[in-house]
């Protein structure tokens, strides 16, 4: 299905799952209590979830044993690491299977062959660290503002044998980085007009853009719209029909 908008050329595909602000919309994990605010599951039940939903992952995804040995050391350093400090929504760690893997998958299969991604804002390493367990061969580099988060995602790198460099510089500060990539990816990282504005001084025409977007991206493709033009491919999810993947090339800033 395609639509045309001032903007730039749209196209919608089917055939996804979820997204985006999911990072901050988490569903309460079995046995969460909740006061005032949201309570980290128990370890147990965490494990218990985990363990349910690696078993969903394998029954959906046809993935390479290497590839499941290199994602399930990615869920267990994310495990450890969430309980000293929050790399993902706490109540999320149990169904991280489903809410974080299969849902930085459904990006990783958008993507076309690459040699260098970077991606921007990437918090826990998603969509990151879950793109480069799939491609071992390529490099996958992250920005990363929090030295915490840079540590850690440093250090699942080493461990998971994947490659790439984690720059643990504010998105502002890393052009050269930006420049260098064939892909630009991000996830729950900030509205597409913001998003547009921080990658457009150092990508070239070529250079593609895959962005996790939730139940507001729609307008926030109007908004973004009014300042650039790009040609965009809608990857929309099969599960949650209001989140999607948007493919983005040919950015420029409107002259009008
Ligand atoms: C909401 S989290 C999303 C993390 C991950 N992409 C995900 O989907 O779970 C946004 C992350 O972007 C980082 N971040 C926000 N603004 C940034 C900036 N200007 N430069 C670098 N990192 C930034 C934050 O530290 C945070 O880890």
């Amino acid at each position: 299905m395609r639509r045309d908008r001032p903007g730039g050329r749209f196209h919608e595909r089917h055939g996804d799952k979820r997204d985006d602000d999911r990072a901050a919309r988490p569903r309460p994990a079995a046995g969460t209590r909740r006061r005032s605010g949201a309570k980290s599951p128990s370890p147990v039940d965490v494990a218990a979830q985990q363990s349910e939903g690696r078993a969903w992952f394998l029954s959906h995804y046809d993935v390479s044993r290497e590839t499941m040995q290199r994602l399930d050391i990615y869920v267990r350093l994310l495990t450890e690491w969430q309980a000293r400090f929050n790399l993902v929504a706490p109540s999320t760690i149990g169904d991280v299977w489903r809410r974080h893997v299969a849902d930085a998958m459904s990006l990783e299969a958008r993507l076309p062959k690459f040699s260098q991604v970077v991606d921007l804002g990437s918090g826990g390493g998603l969509p990151a660290l879950v793109i480069a367990a799939c491609r071992p061969d390529a490099a996958v580099d992250m920005v990363e503002s929090s030295h915490k988060k840079a540590a850690f995602l440093a250090a699942a790198q080493r461990e998971m044998g994947v490659t790439g460099r984690v720059h643990p510089i504010r998105i502002e500060t890393a052009g050269a980085r930006i420049a260098r990539a064939d892909i630009v990816t991000a996830r729950a990282l900030a509205p597409l007009a913001d998003l547009l504005a921080m990658v457009a001084p150092h990508i070239s025409r070529e250079t593609r853009c895959f962005f996790a977007k939730g139940r507001s991206h729609e307008q926030e493709i109007d908004a973004a719209t009014a300042h650039w033009r790009f040609t965009m491919l809608i990857h929309r999810s099969a599960l949650e029909d209001d989140s999607v993947i948007l493919e983005l090339a040919d950015l420029a800033a409107r002259a009008d």
